[in-house]
């Protein structure tokens, strides 16, 4: 034992260690983020916003696999949403998956956009496990926007066990970047878009952007 701070040598041979990644872009707004108003055609508070497309992960009603989550407008630019854990989210025995947790958190933050009238993109998402979420949970998510700067929507949301005061078992920060609607039309396997775009209810949301754009 010498006392000494210095990082111990690599061993010889060992490979170089990869260089560290720049310090990620916050979630929080800078000082001059606004708070814009509703969208005019934003869901009323209180009225359910509809899944954006039917085979989506999180929303999808025709996604049995899915969290099948659900989504109420609410008052300013918030949202209310709930998501049943069942036996196919398992991470730990009898225990929703994190990833899975985070997706739901992904999907809600992401509702948000609907109130903006603006397709948005998930460009960083911090999530924070605050405690284990049993099967057959019901997760009572409450997403707000924290403040919009250009093309850039910041937003927060706490997911609570068993109801809106329940304990809190997850919370998350999110920065999501507006795009145009051809994001959803050119990025895609072209079997799905050209489905999506010749079925009007599998992409619902897709006609009201083009009418709100
Ligand atoms: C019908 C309706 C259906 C609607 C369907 C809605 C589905 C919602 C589903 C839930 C949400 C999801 O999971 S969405 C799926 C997961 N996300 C994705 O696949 C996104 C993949 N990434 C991308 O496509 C791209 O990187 C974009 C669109 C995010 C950005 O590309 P871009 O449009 O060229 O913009 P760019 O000029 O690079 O950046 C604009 C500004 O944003 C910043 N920026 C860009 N990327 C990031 C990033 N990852 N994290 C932080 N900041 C970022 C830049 O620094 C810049 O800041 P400054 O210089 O201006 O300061």
């Amino acid at each position: 034992m010498t006392g000494s701070t210095a990082p111990a040598a690599a061993p010889q041979g060992a490979p170089a260690p990869l260089p560290r990644p720049a310090a990620p872009p916050p979630t929080t707004p800078p000082a001059d983020a606004v708070l814009p108003p509703r969208a005019p055609g934003a869901p009323a508070p209180g009225t359910p916003i509809e899944p954006h497309y039917d085979l989506c992960f999180g929303c999808g009603p025709q996604r049995p696999d899915g969290l099948q989550l659900t989504a109420v407008a609410g008052e300013g630019l918030t949202v209310d949403a709930r998501f049943t854990v069942r036996a196919v989210h398992q991470g730990g025995p009898g225990l929703a998956h994190g990833g899975l947790l985070t997706t739901a958190m992904d999907e809600t933050l992401g509702t948000l956009n609907w109130l903006l009238h603006a397709p948005a993109v998930t460009g960083r998402l911090e999530t924070d496990f605050v405690r284990p979420v049993p099967v057959d949970s019901e997760l009572h998510i409450h997403a707000w926007v924290t403040g919009v700067h250009g093309r850039k929507v910041y937003s927060a949301a706490e997911g609570r066990i068993g109801g809106p005061d329940g304990p809190v078992a997850i919370r998350a920060q999110a920065l999501f970047i507006q795009v145009k609607l051809e994001h959803f039309t050119t990025h895609g396997r072209p079997e799905d878009i050209k489905k999506a775009l010749d079925d009007p209810d599998l992409f619902k949301r897709a006609r009201a952007f083009e009418v709100n754009p």
